[in-house]
């Protein structure tokens, strides 16, 4: 549905208090996406509460009231000025009863306090897991909006989330910044970005920063393949390689890489290392250096980049107009140049990935950029 983005609205809503939560992993855009929500809300008389650390402020009570002297110089900068979490689910909320720790639903809890501070609807900025806990609370009654965010690009029924392209942005930089380095000595260049499933990032950074291989998720890889492609440009002079690897990129037949594994979450494997693995494999193989470079957190700090400052403005925008429209249990998403609303249960019921007919990975196999496979 097309919802008539930026028109005024001028119908009577039922909505007089909004609540606003990010949950998951920060992304650059957050605070654009809060800060447009509050201002364009306050404009039209509704009020705004902010809920810290995504659902465990939800549990716990722990909720602000949000002005627009509270956004006021938030639009460039990173992270969330409410906070985030990638746990505290409160339908299964870890709870100390006496020395017992238990995972508890707390989810009546929730309901109740929402209720208590007449609190009409839920803006929800999250990713998958966020806003499936959101729409487990939609079923019981809440009414709420969902908001798209990852830098993993992620989540299905829209073409974008923010903070997807500022994390490219940050990779392709670091692309350009290995090039130079790794042609002076004659290096292959290794670099690991983030994308657990997906190899979003990975695609898009390795296009734009130019990268010899890129290695997704979504395409597992053969040794043989990467090391041919590079031996393949020392024959013809080009005696370094870049290669971009998503965290999630496995070999053929083998694993992903776990860092380690973390209690308490929903999805509990901690990736990293590909990029060393490859880096080991490949030294065998070619018989040329190689250095890897784990671009880790720098992908998710910092400040937003244009794109994702309209991005995330646009969505904040359209989530209060969808909550004041009464149009709930609905995602904002951006299908083409236009937000619409698509219901939050196909956004998140399987993830995103790069499909093989993918137009950007096409024209990369085009002009000779390898896949590992
Ligand atoms: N499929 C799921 N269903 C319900 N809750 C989930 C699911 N996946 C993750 N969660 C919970 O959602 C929260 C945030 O998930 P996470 O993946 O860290 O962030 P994001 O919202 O960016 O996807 C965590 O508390 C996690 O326990
Ligand atoms: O270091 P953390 O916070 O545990 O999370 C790392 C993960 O978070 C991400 O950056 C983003 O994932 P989410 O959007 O699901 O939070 C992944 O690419 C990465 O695997
Ligand atoms: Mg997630």
């Amino acid at each position: 549905m097309k919802p008539n983005e930026g028109e005024q609205w001028d119908g009577q809503s039922e909505v007089k208090k909004l609540a606003i939560l990010t949950g998951g992993g920060d992304c650059p855009g957050l605070n654009a996406v809060i800060r447009a929500a509050v201002k364009t809300a306050c404009h039209r008389g509704i009020a705004v509460v902010g809920i810290q650390d995504g659902f465990r402020g939800a549990v716990e009570g722990d909720f602000r009231p949000l002005e627009p002297k509270d956004v006021s110089g938030i639009l460039p900068r990173g992270g969330t000025i409410l906070g985030t979490t990638n746990r505290d689910n409160p339908f299964a909320y870890p709870t100390w009863v006496g020395e017992e720790r238990q995972v508890q639903d707390r989810s009546a809890e929730v309901m109740d306090r929402f209720k208590a501070e007449g609190i009409d609807a839920l803006i929800a900025i999250g990713g998958d897991g966020s806003l499936s806990i959101a729409l487990e609370f939609a079923k019981q009654g809440l009414k709420v909006v969902g908001v798209p965010k990852t830098i993993d690009n992620d989540l299905m029924c829209t073409d974008l989330t923010f903070g997807f392209q500022t994390a490219v942005a940050t990779a392709q930089d670091a692309l350009d910044r290995l090039h130079t380095t790794a042609e002076s000595h004659h290096r292959i260049m290794i670099l690991e970005v983030m994308g657990r499933y997906a190899g979003w990032i990975a695609l898009y950074a390795g296009v734009a920063g130019g990268a010899d291989v890129i290695l997704i998720p979504e395409i597992p890889y053969q040794l043989r393949s990467i090391a041919e492609a590079v031996q393949r440009r020392a024959r013809l002079g080009k005696h370094f390689s870049i290669i971009v690897v998503a965290e999630g990129a496995k070999p053929l037949g083998g694993d992903m890489v776990v860092e380690r594994t973390m209690s308490g979450r929903t999805d509990p494997i901690k990736l990293g290392g590909i990029g060393a693995k490859l880096a080991a494999d490949l030294e065998k193989v070619t018989d040329m250096e190689t250095r890897v470079t784990v671009l880790g957190h720098l992908q998710r700090g910092g400040s937003p980049i244009a794109v994702d400052r309209v991005l995330s403005t646009r969505y904040g925008v359209a989530a209060v107009e969808s909550a004041l429209a009464g149009d709930f249990g609905m995602m904002v998403a951006l299908q083409g140049q236009d937000i619409v609303r698509v219901p939050m249960a196909e956004a998140v019921h399987k993830l995103k990935q790069v499909e093989l007919d993918d137009p950007v990975l096409n024209s990369a196999r085009s002009m000779g950029i390898k896949f590992g496979d």
